[in-house]
This record gives C-alpha cells, structure tokens and sequence, in this order.
C-alpha cells in the first residue's frame, strides 16, 4: 500500500513543472467539455440514468477496494465482465437515450438548418390565440380536463396519427365541444396546426421526469412528455383542479392566468414568424445558388 502511495506521488508529481500554451481552440474545447458537462448531468438527474450512476459509484469503490487490497479473483470477475455490464446499461436505458438524442437533433440550431426543404410551419393568428385562451379558462372554470397541442416545426404526424382526424377551424366553440365529458373525442389530446385542428383523441408519450410532482398525473406528464421529444407546446387544463398549465421545451408552467397564458402564445407566435422569415431567407439563397 505504501509502496503504492509513492510510485503515484513518483509519478505525477515528482517532475518539474510544465506550463502549456494556450490556443483560444483549447478554450473553446473547455467551454464545449463544459456544457456537455453540465447538459449529461442535468439528463442524469431527470431520468432513471442517476440510479444507474449510483449503481456504477458503488461499483467503483467496491472495485477499487478490491484493487487496494489486492482481491485477484474479483478483480478478474469484473475484468471480464465489463463489456456485458455496458452492453445491459445500453440495452436498459435504450429509451432514455434515445430520448436525449432526440433532443440534440431537435434543438432550434439544428432542425432550422435539417428542415430547409419542409415547408415554414404553420403558425396560428390572433383570433385562434384568444379563442384557446377562453376556452381554456372557461374549461377550467368547470373544471373539464383538456389537453391542447399547438404544433411548431417539428410535424407531429407520428402523434396525429394515433388519434381521430378532425381537420377543422379551431373556435372556442369546437374546443368546448370536444373536450365536453363522455364525447366520442374528449379523451387525449387534440393537435393544432396553424389555425386548425387536425385531429383528437391523441396519444402523447409520457414523460419520466422523476422531479415531476406527485400530485400531477398523466396527462401533464403526457404534455410534458410531448415537449421533450419534439419543439411543440402543449396547455394542459385539469379536471382536478381547473388550473390550467403550460408544458413548452421539458418544462411545466402550472396553474397559469390568462395574461401569463397570452404572453406566452403571443410569445410563441413571434418566434415561428421569426423561424419562418429565416427559413425563407436561407432556402431563398439556396435557390439563387442553384
Ligand atoms: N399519454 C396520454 N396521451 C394523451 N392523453 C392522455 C395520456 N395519458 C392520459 N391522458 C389524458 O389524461 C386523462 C387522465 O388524466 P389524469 O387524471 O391521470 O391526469 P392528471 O394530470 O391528474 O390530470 P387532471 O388534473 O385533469 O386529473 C385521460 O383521461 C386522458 O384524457
């Protein structure tokens, strides 16, 4: 063990001390290794990855025990055994990994410049913005549940297509009518593209978020869910209490008032006017390269 301690401090430390230079690539790489960093930490501590980390620190230290004192025969067990431990890992978290590539490849950067042939996305006008509004609240106040999906870029069809088509004008009318109690299309949620409402009755994945609170059940975590895997928002009104909620990006906005509801559409809207105008603009210069 000694012997051990001063072959290590013979190694690192007794050498004379060297300064690198530092390039501004060496900065940028630190600030990179930073955010990606902080970003596995942040998806660690959301999903069921942080038991598997507190899984792997046990091991580790059982492992590096076993080292100290020398335990060869457990050290070869676990020797062998590492490659079919990772390949488990993989196999066991498979969804929550996809989940967070998913998230790399939707992020505003990434899906602006991989979505140059779709079309801009449909974005909703003032008239649909309060009539949502006063259907929710109104839903709210007698506290039928809704589950409201306004698309953005990324096309929900996958979700659409677990539903019922409706393809309609969206109205506070057919809002209120849709989520009345024991109506065919009241179960789910309903997707909104543009001024439109393409279908209902969909099914959104759930979300498993473990910071999530226990009060709230499975249909904000269904909107939560959806804002995970893809750029959409989604308003929640609950049947429990009347409040209604906003889940956008993994986060859940809860029990929102009208005003707080009307920034964030009004919010919303300018961005997708914003993203549609850039859309144009590149795919313009595209053509007058070609
Ligand atoms: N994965 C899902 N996709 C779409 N809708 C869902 C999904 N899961 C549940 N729902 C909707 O949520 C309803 C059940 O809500 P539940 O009471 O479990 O959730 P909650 O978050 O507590 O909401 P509330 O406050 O309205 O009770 C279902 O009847 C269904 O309409």
């Amino acid at each position: 063990m000694g012997q051990f301690i001063n072959n290590f401090i013979l190694k690192y430390f007794d050498t004379s001390l060297y300064f690198p230079s530092i390039r501004w690539v060496d900065i940028l790489e630190i600030i990179i290794i930073t955010i990606l960093i902080y970003q596995l930490i942040n998806w660690i501590n959301n999903t069921k990855a942080w038991m598997l980390l507190k899984g792997i620190l046990v091991m580790a230290v059982f492992v590096l025990v076993a080292y100290l004192l020398e335990m060869h025969t457990i050290l070869y067990i676990v020797k062998h055994s590492v490659t079919v431990m990772a390949t488990a890992a993989i196999v066991v978290f498979q969804p929550e990994l996809r989940r967070a590539l998913e998230k790399l490849g939707e992020k505003q950067f990434l899906s602006s410049v991989l979505a140059l042939d779709k079309n801009t996305q449909a974005r909703f006008n003032d008239e649909t913005k309060e009539d949502i509004i006063a259907a929710c609240f109104a839903m709210g106040r007698v506290k039928t549940g809704a589950l409201i999906v306004v698309e953005r870029a990324i096309q929900l069809t996958e979700y659409e297509s677990t539903g019922i088509k409706v393809d309609a004008v969206l109205s506070k009318q057919l809002l209120l009518n849709i989520f009345e109690h024991n109506t065919p299309l009241h179960d789910g949620a309903i997707i909104v593209r543009g001024d439109r409402i393409v279908a209902a009755t969909c099914y959104l994945p759930l979300s498993d978020n473990t910071a999530i609170s226990k009060e709230l059940g499975t249909r904000h975590r269904a909107a939560l869910g959806l804002t995970e895997v893809s750029d959409a928002v989604v308003i929640v009104v609950s049947e429990e209490t009347g409040n209604v909620s906003l889940a956008s990006g993994g986060d859940l906005y809860r029990n929102i008032d009208e005003t707080l509801l009307r920034d964030k559409l009004t919010e919303l809207q300018a961005k997708m006017t914003k993203e549609n105008r850039i859309l144009k603009f590149i795919r313009r210069r595209k053509a007058n390269e070609r």
